[in-house]
């Protein structure tokens, strides 16, 4: 006997494309809307099922089922947007918080791709010691990296800034219309592990690099420029690319080439 799925699904393909068959294939029957009241009728009707009706057929379960994570993606997705609107204190000269955008800025700049990549390659060609050399060979490997890796993942999400960006940022490039995740937050969390691993700082120091971090990435949600999870997310991928920075470490004895152009 052939199932109720396998002729529902007989019955749909035929009707396909037919506005007047459509009461026909519905799963639910001829003329039956399709509101809570009849779901309701439908389950308390007597049936072969182990509840008090039949079985739901599987669509219908998904249904009346979303699951546990589409909920709460999209509550997530509803309070960052919420949150990051009210955080967006510095997003226009008018804001709550206008007159500390200047500052704010600033602080954009301090973790913008160019003065890291410019600084980055002026040191290279300027370092007289091989270590010294290796260390910011890999640093300009990293801010690469972290550029490809960064405009990979946005071309990807496609997540637009927020509505209440005011879109004045110094030198962007295309993707950088897209906001998830925060160049500025994967740049300063790899930045910060970078130079707390192979720079030999005093403590304060150390803990100057890592609040650094900490306000580049609060001031892109201040600034409107991003959603709090687009920094999130930004901050634990910078934390990570760290990690694959490391792995992949250069030095003269694994690109031997590499090291011999910057030699004098
Ligand atoms: C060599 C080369 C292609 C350099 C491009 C440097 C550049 C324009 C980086 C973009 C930096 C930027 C504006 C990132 C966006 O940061 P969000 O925190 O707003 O995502």
């Amino acid at each position: 006997m052939p199932s109720p799925r396998g002729s529902r699904e007989r019955r749909a393909a035929a009707g396909a494309g037919r506005p007047e068959f459509l009461s026909l294939v519905s799963p639910r029957g001829p003329g039956i809307p399709d509101s809570p009241s009849r779901r309701r009728e439908v389950s308390a009707a007597p049936g072969p099922g182990p509840g008090p009706g039949p079985p739901l057929p599987e669509e219908d379960c998904m249904k009346l089922n979303p699951s546990f994570t589409g909920i709460a993606l999209r509550s997530l997705l509803a309070i960052d947007l919420w949150a990051s609107k009210r955080l967006g204190v510095c997003a226009r000269e008018g804001s709550a918080w206008g007159s500390a955008r200047p500052l704010m800025k600033v602080i954009e700049v301090s973790g913008h791709g160019i003065p890291w990549l410019l600084g980055t390659a002026y040191g290279l060609c300027r370092s007289d010691s091989s270590a010294g050399r290796e260390v910011l060979l890999n640093l300009l490997f990293a801010l690469l990296l972290d550029l490809v890796l960064v405009a990979v993942v946005k071309g990807l999400v496609r997540r637009r800034r927020p509505t209440h960006n005011k879109m004045d940022m110094f030198v962007t490039v295309s993707v950088d219309k897209y906001s998830f995740p925060s160049g500025h937050a994967t740049r300063a969390a790899m930045v910060c592990r970078f130079v707390l691993h192979h720079l030999v700082l005093a403590i304060p120091l150390r803990v100057l690099v890592v609040l650094w971090a900490v306000i580049v990435g609060i001031s892109r949600v201040m600034l409107g420029r991003h959603n709090v999870t687009d920094v999130a997310f930004g901050l634990i991928m910078g934390y990570m690319q760290y990690s694959v920075v490391e792995y992949f470490w250069l030095s003269p004895l694994s690109a031997p080439t590499l090291f011999a152009l910057w030699s004098h």
